[in-house]
């Protein structure tokens, strides 16, 4: 079977996706990603805080990678990184990120755009030293997307980080970052097996501090 007909053969949107009516969605859309995360979660969507970032570098060129959503509050969308990362660099030359969930259970996608801010040195530090001592050894080598030449090296970091974890719990990299990303324009995108998906954009009016709203064509 080729690649093709093996693309062919595969279903989406199958299956019970729920419904979603646009006129009952609340004023705020931080209130409606709450209500369909709390659902994502009731459905048993496979790890459904994972969501993938988009970057741009200094010519404009794109870059999306998956990261772990830490927290949803008023500011927005938060995640945690190193600074010196390929999308920590380019996030401080511009910081105006692009998220996406999937949640392929229910046949939903969530999109945000908006501007990543860093947090305060002292809320990084706490997000840091939250972690797992596993996780915290392995954002101790300050190392993320570097070229790597030779997997021993990484052994050699790892063993070394996992030491001064244990010897001093409390160590927190310079680099390690909590971004928020704070939303210009927010989208929902109920899918049918019929095909008539159910899209409604939100965007901040910024001059009013509120969110208008309506629906897109899919
Ligand atoms: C499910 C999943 C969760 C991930 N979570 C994080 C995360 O929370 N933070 C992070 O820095 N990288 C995370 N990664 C790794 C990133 O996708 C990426 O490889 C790394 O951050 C380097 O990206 P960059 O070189 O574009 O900066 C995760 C990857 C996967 C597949």
């Amino acid at each position: 079977m080729t690649v093709r007909e093996l693309l062919r053969g595969l279903p989406v949107f199958a299956g019970d996706l729920p419904a979603f009516d646009p006129s009952a969605a609340p004023d705020d859309p931080i209130a409606l990603f709450t209500a369909w995360f709390e659902e994502a979660v009731a459905a048993g969507v496979s790890e459904p805080h994972a969501m993938a970032v988009a970057t741009a570098d200094e010519a404009g060129a794109p870059s999306a990678r998956v990261v772990i959503l830490k927290d949803l509050t008023p500011e927005g969308w938060w995640f945690a990184t190193t600074t010196t990362s390929r999308k920590g660099r380019e996030l401080a030359a511009d910081p105006q990120a692009a998220l996406l969930f999937h949640w392929r259970e229910q046949g939903r996608q969530v999109r945000v755009g908006g501007v990543a801010e860093l947090a305060t040195p002292g809320l990084c530090a706490a997000d840091f030293r939250s972690r797992p001592p596993a996780s915290r050894a392995a954002g101790l080598h300050g190392r993320q997307s570097d070229p790597l030449a030779d997997p021993a090296e990484m052994d050699r970091a790892f063993d070394e980080s996992r030491a001064r974890v244990e010897a001093d719990p409390s160590l927190v990299p310079d680099d390690w970052g909590l971004y928020v990303v704070r939303p210009v324009e927010v989208e929902f995108w109920q899918g049918s097996p019929d095909r008539r998906h159910v899209r409604l954009r939100y965007r901040r009016e910024e001059s009013r501090g509120t969110w208008e709203r309506g629906l897109l064509w899919p």
